[in-house]
């Protein structure tokens, strides 16, 4: 294995030094090493989102498990988890353990498959929980996303059968009967223009009635892309309680609001809505103080068909791995640690990945990303390395470029490109 030596990198801000990497681990000393100039670069630990949609099995015209893990690698990722609304859906040990085994050929992140929780998605019947548990995957997140665990009885039973070997549900909150028709949030610019609105309460109340439920049984909840200032609150309070809960922000809920939906371009269309500024405000707010455990992208790529085409019919998703961490810390600013905190360290301590969101001493694995924090770069949809185009953010200048990920000690990505 090639030897490296990060030559006057700064890890998580701090001053420059020179940080080795041998054998696939961070060491103080290589011999003849291969040299990278890491002058003006800030090391983090690789970013790990618990929130991908992959495509593949199904859609693969929009995205396949290779070309999203090489859009993770160049978004500094070094793990991504994939959500279960494939087609067929990821909800039988041999579904996940095929995205799981796609993953590991790709060899740009680490895929880990999440499975569902209901067959087919479909919110009546358990999937073979146990089964995704005990594949070569080794599920332990499972999640309905894209469809809520509506049915009380059945989110119950979900919770008890993951309960033994510490799983998670991740609940996309939505109460279907409140959001019929919805096409963006409900308030004043829905008002405006003459849209059916997905209100605030509609999350609200899943989330509350799924706090209690995880706290009834003694079991872990996960809340998936957490969207309002209503939504904090009922977490602060199960939280100050000790229910066991974590909870997600997107970047896009982090910077864009309902306004944009004014333009009637799909692009802006996703589940939940974008809501309003001062939703925005509470969100950053919740993700600072930690209410908000850490950022997911939910990217979420779709084919050109679905997303030009007229506001009602396009689907609902942006892409998101490769502008996240500028996001973010045009949001946060240079706060390294808060943002190896929300992005990297406690994705992995939430999901039990070992070897990743690690402090980056001697001795861990060398899982990490190299960023310029003085680079500015203006988003191109046409050079996305995702299969897909509709990011939010064409023509926008970001902060921050990732210049190389490592996973496990191979680069993934060098000088701002994929090596493979
Ligand atoms: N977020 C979205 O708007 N869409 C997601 C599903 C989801 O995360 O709910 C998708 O799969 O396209
Ligand atoms: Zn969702």
């Amino acid at each position: 294995m090639t030897s490296y030596l990060l030559r006057g990198v700064s890890l998580l801000g701090a001053a420059p030094t020179d940080v080795h990497i041998v054998d696939g681990r961070i060491s103080d000393r290589s011999s003849d090493p291969e040299i990278i100039d890491a002058a003006g670069l800030v090391a983090l630990p690789g970013l790990v989102d618990l929130h991908t949609h992959l495509r593949e099995p199904g859609r693969e015209d929009a995205e396949t498990v290779e070309t999203g893990s090489r859009s993770a690698a160049l978004g500094g990722y070094t793990a991504v988890f994939a959500m279960a609304n494939t087609s067929p859906v990821a909800d039988t040990a041999g579904v996940v353990e095929q995205v799981w085994r796609l993953g590991r050929e790709a060899g740009l992140v680490d895929v880990q498959p999440i499975g569902a929780v209901t067959v087919g998605l479909a919110g009546k019947q358990l999937a073979e929980l146990g089964a995704m548990a005990s594949s070569a995957a080794g599920v332990r997140i499972f999640s309905d996303d894209g469809h809520c665990v509506a049915d009380p009885r059945l989110m119950r039973r979900a919770l008890e059968y993951v309960k033994a070997f510490d799983g998670i549900i991740a609940q996309h909150a939505e109460e279907p009967r409140l959001t019929e028709g919805a096409q963006m949030h409900e308030g004043e610019v829905s008002t405006r223009l003459g849209l059916t609105g997905w209100p605030a309460v509609a999350e609200e109340a899943i989330i509350a009635r799924d706090v209690l439920l995880a706290e009834h049984v003694g079991s872990r909840l996960h809340v998936c892309h957490v969207s309002t200032a209503g939504s904090v609150e009922v977490l602060r309070q199960a939280k100050a309680r000790g229910v066991r809960v974590t909870a997600e922000v997107t970047p896009h809920h982090l910077l864009l609001t309902d306004e944009l939906a004014a333009s009637y371009d799909p692009v802006y269309k996703v589940n939940p809505p974008l809501r309003t500024a001062s939703d925005v405000q509470a969100l950053r707010d919740a993700l600072v103080e930690g209410v908000i455990d850490i950022v997911a992208t939910d990217h979420a790529p779709h084919a050109v068909e679905d997303k030009e085409c007229e506001w009602a019919y396009a689907r609902p998703g942006m892409v998101g791995l490769e502008t996240a961490l500028p996001v973010v810390l045009s949001v946060l600013g240079e706060r390294w640690d808060l943002i190896a905190e929300r992005m990297s360290r406690t994705p992995a301590r939430i999901a039990g990945l070992t070897g990743h969101g690690t402090d980056l001493s001697v001795g861990s694995p060398a899982n990490l990303t190299l960023v310029d924090p003085s680079a500015r770069r203006v988003v191109d949809p046409a050079e996305l390395a995702s299969r897909s185009r509709n990011t939010p953010y064409a023509g926008t200048t970001l902060p921050g470029r990732i210049v190389a990920t490592f996973l496990r000690g191979e680069p993934t990505v060098l000088d701002g490109k994929a090596v493979k």
